[in-house]
């Protein structure tokens, strides 16, 4: 069967001609950025720039008062190299061309010089941004795709920024090239300047044309691109390797690669062609005009209307114009390209975050009642059905209540909810009889230690891999080592080489992998980094061995006796422990009451730990 092709989830309107040029107003602020990532090098590299911009003119000019003093010197005295008062100003303007030329060198270095560094500077600049930008955006606005998308290009395209910068430095540098140039021909010959029209702009619109249908292309291939990169990034890796190669998948990654790969090259090379062949219609006009431009110019020069260093100059200056302004437009489609994803960018800087909460009220210095859900609704942004569906219960201060259910009947959402990753579609969660979208929301979560069901694996130290809990503390070894000792994962540290230090995952040199149940105690150890007024632990011992998860539950129960705390296990030997019950189906509450309770109850609870119990006889 073939592979199904991914329904691509950007814009489908392709930017006009005129989009390509409103992306120009993004530059100013674009150019701020810079200037804040290093205000001197951004200066320096200005002023060798326009510097350098003029040495092509000044260049000619010299070379035209060179070609002009021989040609006095042949008609008067001659060329005689012993007569050094006569050949003197030959010398002094062949001595500063000389040094024109060292000076454009040492320009020329310096440009490249202050580009790398600044754009060095600029790309760290925003990469940050970009993460702290992140921070800001509600977990509903990173889960939507469209919103995903701008995130991917403004991160991917961190280069193509930094070469937009240099493109627009050196569009500044060629404008005074290219106006110090004309300012030349003008002098002269005024005619020359429609040739140069003539031999230049119907490329540029040609340029332009295709630099927007390229973005366009691009643009609305984003999602096809993105599943490109996972494919390669599946089919080559150590991570997959071994399932890819027990289940023999190469073959299925590469072809299904392979078919979507052709298929883009297919629509990038027909654009590629075109674009060529109206390019090399464009340029038999330009290389026309040029040769008018010499025919006119030789013609005053034979009608003694120039002199020979004249002709010099103006043939140069026109060769140097036609290239420059070739450079100039090429650029300015380039950089109409890129200000295109410069606006995805600011774009992304600029979503605004979703409404938080007000955070108008002061967190309680401590939780006196407990939480209490009143008729809670809550559907996913991009989901159908409800999730929750009309949920009411109260978790009392200092209660450990358990959540129970089967796959997919919600408990990590409820967990989702607390925590304020999302809103509630109707209804309210209260803390002590307020609604949770009044706490300040990062005061609010810090009240919370936990560990999620998909924690992650940083490929960071031991030590750091702990201190996420609470990255503040990152310093307090002792704290560290305690957090370490409460969630079992002292072992763990026991066993590294480098102790607390050892580096994790398998990315970086010296690496140490853990085992599931070794990483399931160092992210559990994480929850217990504060002094949480409330514990969720989400499914913590999944893949613990069944003495580990005695005794992890043991401690939890021993350590967080005063505590309020949710726990959500599929275990009913440690859901037993927990003071009240919940049993949640289809975002349903079922029942909720101490495990006697339920037994007695009968129902889905004393089913299901009956099956389980069963199992183990
Ligand atoms: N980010 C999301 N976007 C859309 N739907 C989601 C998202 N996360 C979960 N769901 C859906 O919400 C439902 C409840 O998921 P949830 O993770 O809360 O279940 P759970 O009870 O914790 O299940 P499990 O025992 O398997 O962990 C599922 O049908 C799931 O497909």
């Amino acid at each position: 069967m073939a592979a199904p092709r991914l329904r691509s989830i950007t814009d489908s309107d392709s930017p006009s001609l005129k989009e390509s040029f409103r992306a120009w107003k993004s530059l100013p602020r674009f150019f701020r950025e810079i200037f804040r990532a290093s205000p001197a090098l951004f200066s320096a590299n200005l002023l060798c720039r326009l510097l350098k911009g003029l040495t092509p003119v000044v260049l000619l000019w010299v070379g035209k008062l060179i070609i002009d003093e021989i040609v006095r010197l042949m008609q008067t005295s001659g060329l005689d190299l012993e007569n050094w008062e006569a050949m003197q100003g030959l010398w002094t303007y062949v001595g500063l061309e000389l040094l024109i030329a060292l000076v454009a060198d040492l320009l020329n270095r310096a440009v490249t010089l202050t580009d790398g560094l600044l754009g060095d500077r600029y790309s760290n600049d925003s990469s940050e941004r970009i993460i702290l930008k992140t921070r800001e955006l509600t977990m509903a606005q990173l889960e939507d795709p469209v919103f995903y998308d701008k995130l991917e290009r403004a991160r991917m395209e961190t280069n193509r920024r930094v070469s937009l910068m240099s493109n627009v430095l050196s569009q500044v540098e060629s404008l005074l090239s290219i106006g110090s140039l004309i300012a030349g021909l003008i002098y002269f010959e005024p005619w020359l300047i429609v040739l140069l029209a003539i031999s230049i702009l119907p490329a540029f619109i040609n340029e332009l044309k295709f630099s927007s249908d390229r973005y366009s292309l691009a643009r609305s291939w984003t999602s096809e691109r993105r599943e490109l990169d996972y494919l390669r990034y599946i089919g080559a890796n150590n991570r997959t390797a071994q399932e890819v190669k027990l289940f023999g998948l190469t073959d299925f990654i590469a072809g299904r690669f392979r078919k979507l790969a052709w298929e883009y090259y297919k629509l990038t090379r027909r654009l590629a062609i075109r674009q060529s062949l109206f390019g090399a219609l464009f340029n038999i006009l330009g290389i026309l005009a040029y040769y008018g431009a010499y025919v006119l110019i030789i013609l005053r020069t034979i009608g003694g209307v120039l002199t020979l260093g004249e002709l010099t100059f103006l043939s140069g200056s026109f060769n140097r114009l036609q290239s420059q302004m070739q450079m100039l437009f090429s650029r300015f489609t380039r950089i109409s390209e890129s200000a295109l994803y410069l606006q995805d960018y600011f774009d992304f800087l600029d979503l605004e975050p979703e409404a938080q909460g007000t955070g108008d009220v002061a967190l309680p210095d401590k939780i006196r009642e407990g939480f209490e859900f009143r008729d809670v609704y809550f559907t996913y942004p991009e989901g159908k059905a409800p999730v929750l569906d009309g949920l009411s219960f109260k978790l009392k201060a200092g209660e450990k209540m358990a959540f129970v259910g089967q796959n997919g009947a919600g408990k990590t959402t409820l967990i989702k909810l607390i925590l304020r990753f999302y809103e509630p579609t109707s209804g309210s969660i209260l803390l002590d009889g307020i609604d949770i979208r009044r706490f300040d929301k990062e005061a609010y979560r810090a009240r919370f230690g936990v560990i999620f069901q998909d924690y992650f694996r940083y490929e960071f130290t031991l030590r750091e891999n702990i201190a996420v809990g609470n990255i503040g503390a990152l310093s307090e070894e002792e704290r560290i080592r305690e957090a370490a000792r409460k969630s079992l994962a002292d072992s763990v540290i026991a066993e590294m080489t480098d102790g607390l230090d050892q580096q994790l995952g398998r990315r970086f040199a010296r690496g140490q992998d853990l085992s599931g149940g070794q990483w399931q105690k160092v992210a559990l150890a994480r929850a217990y980094m504060k002094n949480a007024d409330v514990m969720i632990l989400d499914e913590p011992t999944a893949s613990l061995d069944a003495r580990a998860e005695y005794e992890v539950f043991e401690r939890f129960m021993a350590l967080t006796q005063e505590r309020t705390s949710i726990i959500i296990s599929h275990r009913f030997s440690t859901v037993r422990m927990a003071d009240r019950i919940m049993v949640l189906e289809s975002g349903k509450l079922v029942s909720l009451g101490t495990h006697e309770e339920l037994m007695e109850q009968g129902g889905l609870y004393a089913d299901l730990f009956t099956l389980q119990a069963a199992g183990y006889q």
